[in-house]
């Protein structure tokens, strides 16, 4: 299984979903389901920008994908009322796209780049003068024609995405004066936010239903809406269209999502760790190599909830499976370990 076919993975897939994702994107911050925290801090710093009639500080916004950062972002640009331009760090490969870009803001207005982990260096060292004081000094033309021009901006509000805060440079994410750090949902809220999206779907769930694909949806409510879609069906062809735990629990068994929500790829992943390595340590190279994947991949996508699960352990010699993995894969624990 590719990562791209993976239901459990936090990626989100272009084009099909693109429509419906619209309608399932709260707007509003009363509309976005729990991150307390985040949405407690963000609604006295919009309402003190709005006072004040200025751009909101810029805003990192770091965490697991699939979290809603990118939603986020635009509930912040809707409650500031104010425009938002998106981008990725990728998708600028040169200063000039940047400049473009920034060219198009209107005073206040948001723009939000997500994966800003993945902007070329020079792209990220223009990016110091806009945020900060916002102008940008860029060179016209080539050889001994070219000069350099002071470019003056609006004064805007940079929203940026990363998987980790880590991977910023240190003068860039000191230039964020709102840092927001995104966790995963507990069981609870992940419920509502399945239960809000059936009525999207004008879709029949019960509560233990609901509570049964909230749970196996490793804390991310991407993967929930996507376990959604699929028990969905299944209760269409082999049910009579309800969700309810027992058409969860046949569905989910047939994507091979487990009772917590770990998938064929983590199964893998810890059975490997445990069969070949005797539970680690093992070094995540290692371990990217047996599965298949990039160690990026495996440190951004798969491992985290592994972690806040117990099921992994973090030395400074390798991963390891913990007592309480070997136990949800069932495994015995080797009692030389003990
Ligand atoms: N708090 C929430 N309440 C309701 N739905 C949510 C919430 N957060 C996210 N969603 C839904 O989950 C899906 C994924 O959210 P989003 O695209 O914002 O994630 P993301 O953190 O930007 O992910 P990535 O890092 O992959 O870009 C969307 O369909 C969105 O509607
Ligand atoms: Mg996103």
């Amino acid at each position: 299984m590719t990562f791209e076919e993976r239901i459990v993975s936090g990626e989100s897939e272009d084009g099909v979903e693109i429509t419906i994702e619209k309608s399932l994107r709260p707007q509003t911050l009363a509309q976005y389901i729990g991150q307390d925290k985040v949405k407690k801090e963000l609604t006295i710093y919009i309402e003190a920008a709005k006072n004040r009639e200025e751009a909101l500080d810029h805003v990192l916004l770091y965490g697991p994908p699939g979290l809603g950062k990118t939603t986020m972002a635009m509930v912040i640009a809707n409650e500031m009322q104010v425009g938002i331009r998106t981008t990725s760090g990728p998708a600028i490969e040169k200063a000039g796209d940047l400049v473009a870009l920034l060219n198009e803001l209107e005073a206040g207005d948001v723009l939000f780049i997500d994966e800003i982990h993945r902007m070329p260096r020079m792209v990220e060292e223009m990016l110091y003068s806009a945020m900060e004081d916002f102008f940008v000094d860029i060179i016209v033309g080539q050889g001994p024609s070219a000069h350099p021009v002071h470019f003056p901006l609006p004064p805007f509000t940079l929203i940026g995405a990363t998987t980790r805060a880590g991977l910023l440079s240190a003068p860039l994410r000191d230039r964020f004066g709102i840092v927001s750090h995104m966790e995963y949902y507990p069981v609870k809220d992940l419920k509502e936010i399945v239960i809000r999206s059936a009525d999207v779907f004008q879709t029949k769930i019960n509560d233990t239903g609901a509570h049964e694909i909230a749970r196996r949806s490793r804390g991310t409510p991407r993967i929930a809406n996507r376990l959604l879609k699929r028990v969905r069906d299944y209760a269409q062809v082999e049910g009579e269209g309800e969700v309810s735990q027992r058409m969860a629990d046949e569905a989910l068994a047939l994507l091979r999502v487990d009772q917590e929500g770990l998938d064929y790829v983590d199964q893998k992943m810890m059975t490997t760790m445990i069969e070949l390595y005797r539970g680690g340590p093992v070094g995540l190279s290692t371990i990217a190599a047996n599965i298949g994947e990039e160690t990026e991949t495996v440190e951004d996508m798969y491992e985290p909830y592994l972690l806040q699960m117990g099921f992994l352990q973090r030395t400074p010699r390798g991963r390891i499976v913990t007592p309480l993995g070997y136990e949800h894969l069932g495994y015995s624990y080797p009692t030389e370990k003990i």
